[in-house]
């Protein structure tokens, strides 16, 4: 363990105004991607960069738990695909009638338009028998490479490239066909590519799915409210989502 650490510490101010208007407009304006993918090569310095952006990510004990296979082959994402599709109809199978209709009629992926997918898995066995922050709940490894995926669809936003995060697979299948070994997890499955326009809002909220819930029935004091509270806000949330009954 090292002794003096003040060399390598930096003032920690907030950042300028435009800097911050940049922080939160990223934040604001990112959006899972599944159409708008432009065929455009994603070129390997800005693949690069936002790699770099995930692996800066927070993760318990420094685990760094995360691995990120590029996918570019048209014969690898088109068996991908295959995987996908063989999930898709698996779950518009649990729907019925108007709900299966609208399901069937989401896009929900864009394997094959988007250039590049990159596979983010999550090695359980990195960091060996004791990771700190680890001990007594052995799956902050997958919380990290999550943010690990966060940290790389801003980074993506704020370059012009758009994200979709895929994971309607049967991911057993997936690993085997990716050549994944056991003790390894996939968190996410991105399609990644340059786009030109985005929805404003979530894509299930502009086509009727699902509706944004107001933050502050999401924000609670001190303890958990009674029961009969948290139960009347369900049951609001179900009668205002009356376009959207499948969920
Ligand atoms: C863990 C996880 C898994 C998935 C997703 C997200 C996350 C966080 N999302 C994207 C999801 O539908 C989207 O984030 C929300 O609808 C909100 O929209 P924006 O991301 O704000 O555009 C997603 N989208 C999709 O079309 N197919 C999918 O399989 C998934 N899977």
């Amino acid at each position: 363990m090292t002794g003096n650490t003040n060399r390598h510490m930096a003032a920690a101010g907030p950042f300028s105004e435009s800097e911050i208007a940049a922080v939160y407009r990223t934040i604001y304006s990112r959006r899972d991607v599944r159409n708008e993918f432009l065929p455009d090569p994603v070129s390997e310095q800005t693949l690069l960069r936002l790699l770099n952006a995930a692996h800066a990510a927070p993760s318990v004990g420094y685990m760094q738990p995360w691995n990120f296979m590029i996918i570019r082959d048209e014969a690898n994402r088109r068996a991908v695909h295959q995987i996908f599709d063989d999930a898709n109809n698996e779950a518009a199978e649990r729907l019925h009638g108007e709900q299966k209709r609208n399901y069937m009629a989401l896009k929900l992926q864009g394997i094959l338009k988007a250039p590049v997918n990159i596979c983010v898995t999550c090695d359980r066995k990195r960091g060996g028998g004791f990771v700190l922050g680890r001990t007594h709940n052995p799956d902050m490894d997958l919380y990290s490479t999550v943010c690990a995926v966060q940290n790389f669809w801003l980074a993506a936003r704020a370059e012009g490239i758009g994200v979709g995060w895929v994971s309607i697979f049967d991911h057993q299948r997936l690993k085997e066909h990716l050549g994944i070994p056991e003790s390894v997890e996939i968190i996410a499955y991105l399609c990644v590519g340059h786009v030109s326009e985005l929805f404003t809002s979530p894509e299930l909220a502009v086509k009727g799915w699902r509706d944004k819930i107001p933050l502050e029935r999401l924000i609670y004091s001190e303890r958990w409210p009674e029961a009969s509270h948290v139960l009347d806000f369900y049951r609001e949330i179900e009668c205002r989502k009356t376009k959207n009954p499948a969920s």
